[in-house]
């Protein structure tokens, strides 16, 4: 579904879902050396395919993409997220920005941040993931490194205090959100911030946008496989 919300959830409100996305001129810079000029093209496909697969997740009632960069702002309005801009202040600010416009149009509802850079995400392991985080007032999925978070969510009603960031797994569980690590979730868990992460990844079955831009990157003499 696109451009507007889901109404027709069937058990309670649905979740809104944050996402925060950086101006392109400083996005993925990790990945610059292997990407060369098709950087910023990735940053946008890889954030397209993420929203994109929270979109078509049942349980999403709909994505707030917060960022000040006009390319993929269009881009995931196209997709049907409500884009507002970025308070520049970093990235935990953003999502507290995106968490107060989730209240404002969803009071009743759960709020959840979902890192932008998760292209092999599947609506159905998200599903799961918030099924689990029902069950907490705050929670949290690690990523696969278990150093870093790819989710962070409360109930109807909790603040929502966002902790990302580097080391940001052990500062969600000293805040007191819950650890989520059902089986079966691994798309949720592949954040991708170097090129070996994007071989990961592609090893997971990436989003079509995704798919596209590493198709070219390839065939250029720009990428080197990771040692
Ligand atoms: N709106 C917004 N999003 C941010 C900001 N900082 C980081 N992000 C987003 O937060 C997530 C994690 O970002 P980082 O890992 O810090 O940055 P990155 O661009 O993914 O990668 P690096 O440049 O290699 O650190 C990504 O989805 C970014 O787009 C910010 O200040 N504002
Ligand atoms: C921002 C984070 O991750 P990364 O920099 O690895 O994308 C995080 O895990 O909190």
């Amino acid at each position: 579904m696109r451009g507007a919300e889901r109404t027709d959830l069937g058990r309670g409100p649905g979740w809104t879902i944050v996402v925060p996305v950086k101006t392109l001129v400083a996005a993925k810079t990790r990945l610059a050396a292997a990407t060369g000029p098709y950087r910023s093209a990735l940053a946008v496909a890889i954030a397209c395919d993420t929203v994109s697969a929270a979109l078509a997740c049942r349980d999403v009632a709909r994505v707030i993409v917060v960022t000040g960069d006009p390319v993929p702002a269009q881009a995931l309005a196209a997709l049907g997220a409500h884009v507002v801009p970025d308070p520049d202040a970093g990235l935990n600010a953003a999502l507290r920005s995106g968490g107060a416009e989730a209240v404002r149009l969803a009071p009743d509802g759960p709020v959840g941040a979902l890192q932008a850079d998760l292209p092999a995400l599947r609506p159905a392991e998200l599903g799961v993931a918030l099924a689990s985080a029902a069950d907490f007032d705050q929670s949290f999925v690690p990523d696969a490194a278990e150093i870093g978070t790819t989710f962070y969510g409360v109930r109807p009603g909790v603040a929502f205090r966002p902790r990302f960031g580097g080391e940001s797994r052990a500062r969600h569980l000293g805040g007191g959100a819950k650890e989520l690590t059902p089986d079966g979730i691994p798309s949720m868990r592949c954040d991708v911030d170097t090129p070996a992460d994007l071989e990961r990844a592609l090893a997971l079955g990436v989003g079509p946008r995704t798919a596209e831009v590493v198709e070219a990157l390839k065939e250029s003499s720009t990428w080197r496989t990771p040692s």
